[in-house]
Order: structure tokens, then C-alpha cells, then sequence
């Protein structure tokens, strides 16, 4: 079942589109990935989806086509900067947000699962940055929506931080909630989303799978490695497997795809080179983004 469709949204500001007819839809039930660069316009599009921003043209359907109310009920929404008032004790903070709905879930229970049971007493300017961002996603369940909204879910977190929030997300969906989570952190989103949709510049330029997208590429893995001797590169290039071999120093890259470290080993070993050093990189999410638009998605922030 389809829980959000999108059809050609456009947004301007200033004259200048921001969303430049933007389309996916979103099943129930899995992680969809909205990733792209600073500024690509994700969020812009996920307000758009939330009804929190009015679009100039397109369509949103929510879950057949709620809104008002009744969107609000089903949607949780955790927004890039929310920022609740400094003396609010995180109970006082889910007890009113709790209030807005009418089946809300059981907050102490949603506290042990974002793990913040023993801060219920503490004031929301007195949690660390990970905490409070623990608390933004707890208020985003609190309604038991059955569709999650969650933008730059983990930006400015430690990487162990980060790691448990992916855990936390891997629950909620196992709950059978439908969540979009917004990002710039390539790895972030290999490892939760079932499906991305790659923005720039306003428009999607890829939507698939993570491994669909990586297998987009024709350089998939890089082989790294020292010859012990000269050899004549032409038993690399002449491999089915191979796109291209570059010399780097004393070192060697080979590029390509399929079980390219098995054909490398094999011709090298029928050369009677000997590889030392050998290392094997899978290409990424990254690689995928720059051969279809030119750039890096980070332009090295706080990865
Ligand atoms: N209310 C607004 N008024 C004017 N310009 C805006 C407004 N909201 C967003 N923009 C501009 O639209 C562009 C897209 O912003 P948006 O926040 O959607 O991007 P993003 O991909 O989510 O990036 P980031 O991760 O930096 O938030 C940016 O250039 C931003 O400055």
C-alpha cells in the first residue's frame, strides 16, 4: 500500500525553485531515505509532504489523502531545529505533546525505548545535544503515527549516539511504522533505508534501493594494491571484470565490477606478480551521488 504519493511538487522562494518537480511514493512499512546535499531542498519537500509548508503546485497524498486533523493524528513529525523551552522537564515535555492527541502512546514506555528513563526529570537545557535529539524522536511518536517524518535525525550526534539512534529506528519500523528520514550522511542512510531518493538541486536524480543505486555504477569496487614487480597492465585490462587501472606511486588501483578481486588475483598470480597490500573498497552511496551529479554530497561538515 502506497502511504505518501508526490507527484511534480514545486516550491520558489525568491523566484528561485527550490523544488523543482519532485515525485516518489512511499510504501508502508519501510524506511525511505530522502538524501542530497545541504540546501538540495529535502526538507522544503518533507514540509511539503507534512502540510507544514504549502507547495505551489503538485500533489501530496498522505494515507489516501488525509490532512488537517486527522494528518496530524497519523503523521509524526520531527523537525531539523525544534527546540523546546530550557526549564521543560522531559515527563512535563511528553505529557503535554501527549495531550495533542487522541490515542497517544504510553510515554513512560516510549522513554525506556529512546533510553532517556532516567532524565525524566530533567530539564531540557540540561540534556546533551544526543539526548534532546532522543527526545525530538520520542515527541515524533508520541501520537503513535503510523507515518514518521524524521529530518536530520542524527546531525551533530557522536558516532555511538548516532549508531543507537539507527537501532531506535530499526525498532520503530519493526513496530510497522512507514518512516521518511531525511539526511545528508550517506551511511546513515545505506545501512536504514530500504529505498532513497537522491535530491539536487531541487529534483530527484536517482530513486532506488541502495544497492540499486550502487550497482548503477560502472566502477562498483577499487582493487588497492603494491606489484612486487613491473608487469604489463594489459593482463588487467584485457579482464572482463576490469574498467580501468590506474598507477598511483608504487601502487596499483583497478577498477571494476562483478568478482573483480578474484580475476585480479587470478592474473596477477598467472604474471607471477605478487599484490602486497591488497585492499578491496566497495564503491558507496557517495560514489553513486557524484556519478550522477558531479559533486560529493558532503562537502566535508561533521561526518
Ligand atoms: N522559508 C524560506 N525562505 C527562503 N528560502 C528558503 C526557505 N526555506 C528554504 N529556503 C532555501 O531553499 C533551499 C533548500 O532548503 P532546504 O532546507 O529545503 O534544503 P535541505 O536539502 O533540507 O538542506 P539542509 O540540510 O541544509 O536543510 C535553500 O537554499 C534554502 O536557503
Amino acid at each position: 500500500m502506497k502511504v505518501i504519493e508526490v507527484s511534480d511538487l514545486r516550491k520558489q522562494y525568491n523566484g528561485r525553485p527550490v523544488v523543482d518537480g519532485v515525485s516518489f511514493t512511499v510504501e508502508e512499512g519501510e524506511i525511505f531515505g530522502v538524501l542530497g546535499p545541504n540546501g538540495a531542498g529535502k526538507t522544503t519537500t518533507v514540509e511539503c509532504v507534512a502540510g507544514l509548508r504549502t507547495p505551489d503546485s503538485g500533489t501530496v497524498k498522505v494515507l489516501g489523502g488525509l490532512s488537517g486533523d486527522r494528518l496530524k493524528e497519523e503523521l509524526g513529525v520531527q523537525l531539523q531545529r525544534s527546540a523546546l523551552p530550557e526549564r521543560l522537564k522531559v515527563w512535563e515535555a511528553l505529557d503535554l505533546y501527549a495531550s495533542f492527541y487522541p490515542r497517544p502512546a504510553d510515554w513512560e514506555t516510549l522513554l525506556e525505548r529512546v533510553g532517556l528513563t532516567d532524565k525524566r526529570d530533567t530539564r531540557y537545557g540540561k540534556l546533551s545535544g544526543g539526548q534532546q535529539q532522543r527526545l525530538s524522536i520520542a515527541l515524533a511518536l508520541i501520537g503513535n503515527p503510523r507515518v514518521a517524518i524524521l529530518d536530520e535525525l542524527t546531525t551533530g550526534l557522536d558516532p555511538q549516539a548516532r549508531r543507537d539512534t539507527w537501532d531506535l529506528i530499526e525498532r520503530v519500523r519493526a513496530d510497522g511504522v512507514t518512516i521518511v528520514l531525511v539526511t545528508h550522511f550517506m551511511e546513515e542512510a545505506e545501512r536504514l533505508c530500504d529505498r532513497i531518493a537522491l535530491i539536487d538541486s531541487g529534483r530527484v536524480v536517482a530513486l532506488d534501493s541502495p544497492d540499486g543505486l550502487i550497482a548503477r555504477l560502472d566502477r562498483r569496487q577499487a582493487v588497492r594494491f603494491r606489484p612486487s614487480q613491473p608487469f604489463d597492465h594489459a593482463v588487467l585490462t584485457a579482464l572482463p571484470e576490469v574498467a580501468e587501472v590506474r598507477r598511483e606511486g608504487d601502487r596499483m588501483e583497478v577498477t571494476g565490477t562483478g568478482d573483480l578481486l578474484l580475476a585480479v588475483a587470478g592474473a596477477l598470480s598467472a604474471a607471477g606478480v605478487v599484490p602486497a597490500d591488497l585492499r578491496v573498497e566497495q564503491a558507496s552511496l557517495d560514489d553513486a551521488f557524484l556519478a550522477l551529479t558531479g559533486k560529493k554530497i558532503h562537502a566535508g561538515d561533521d561526518r
